[in-house]
């Protein structure tokens, strides 16, 4: 028996970072949305009762270090299941660019698997083993857009915003989330106005979204790659409605209600960053 679930990235529309807690992680408020630039997840049905993994691009680990791996060990150990499966990652997601490739991975597997090994959970079960894996899985485990809290895995789900063109532009370096969230300077932060951007999301205004995007990331990564703001600041020449760095980066994204628009940055871009992609918004959380 054979599946294919399609795992999407995600974007933060707002990011902001409220403090240190006890645990070392870090208390955070943030809308984040999916797009659609997904990897595809294989769940291949093993008789033998053994995980493994293989991805089709050497960067991202075919081991158990795989978030994949590790969303399928969860699941087996938590229902006693004797089956076994082999997870084959087409992946199409940058890595360590702040879109939760690794999330979204460990999300559609657990929806996957749900299906391949006949368990019949809920959604919100997977969310709430998600959050074992990882901060940002629950939220991949639903997709669509949510207010995320605490250290990223309590949701508010929220309606998406009206449909638009997003252009992703990932850089040639990778961002490690924890050095960014080590290097946050937390008296110094900008705050984005997170209520103001829902606000806006809920009425539907393209122009208030774009003039409340924010991340209390950006200063920290700037710091150690000044090439990601002068990134930004060229996107935004290019005359796009707004622009922002997602999760800790460095992938830096804009928003366009016009495709010309969205296609004129792609173009202007793709010369000199290799990895740049023009995609629509994904309103619809995920079923089972
Ligand atoms: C910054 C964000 C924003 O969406 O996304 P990415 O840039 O990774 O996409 C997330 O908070 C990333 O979530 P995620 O990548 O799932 O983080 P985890 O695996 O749980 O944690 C990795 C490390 O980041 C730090 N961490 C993570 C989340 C959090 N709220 N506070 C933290 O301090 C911790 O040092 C932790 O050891
Ligand atoms: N399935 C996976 N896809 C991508 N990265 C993975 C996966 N499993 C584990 N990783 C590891 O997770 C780290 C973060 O990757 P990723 O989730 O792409 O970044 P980000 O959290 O910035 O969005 C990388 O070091 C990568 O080796």
């Amino acid at each position: 028996m054979h599946l294919i679930e399609k795992a999407p990235a995600k974007i933060n529309l707002t990011l902001d970072v409220l403090g240190k807690r006890d645990d070392g992680y870090h208390e955070v408020e943030m809308i984040m949305t999916t797009v659609d630039l997904a990897d595809r997840i294989h769940l291949t049905l093993r008789d033998d009762g053994r995980i493994s993994v293989d991805v089709d691009k050497g960067f991202v680990p075919g081991n158990e270090q795989n978030l994949a791996y590790q969303a399928a060990k969860l699941l087996k150990t938590e229902f006693g299941v004797k089956a076994g499966v082999h997870i084959f990652i087409e992946k199409n997601i940058p890595v360590s660019a702040g879109l939760a490739g690794g999330s979204t991975d460990a999300a559609a597997t657990l929806r996957g698997l749900n299906r391949l090994w006949r368990l019949g959970t809920t959604i919100d079960k997977l969310a709430e083993l998600g959050a074992e894996i990882g901060s940002d899985v629950p939220f991949c485990v639903y997709g669509g857009t949510a207010i995320a809290r605490g250290r990223g895995e309590k949701l508010e789900h929220i309606p998406s915003p009206p449909p638009c063109w997003v252009v992703l532009v990932k850089p040639p370096m990778g961002a490690s989330t924890k050095d960014i969230y080590g290097k946050l300077d937390l008296d110094h932060l900008k705050h984005p106005d997170t209520a103001a951007v829902v606000k806006a999301i809920r009425e539907k205004n393209f122009r208030g979204i774009c003039e409340g995007l924010g991340n209390a990331m950006e200063d920290a990564t700037f710091g150690l790659y000044p090439e990601v703001k002068s990134l930004k600041e060229r996107v935004r020449s290019f005359g796009a409605e707004g622009v922002l760095m997602s999760g800790s980066g460095p992938t830096v994204y804009a928003l366009l209600q016009n495709q010309s628009r969205a296609d004129r940055i792609y173009n202007g871009l793709k010369g000199f960053v290799s990895q740049v992609f023009v995609v629509r918004l994904l309103g619809a959380k995920h079923h089972l």
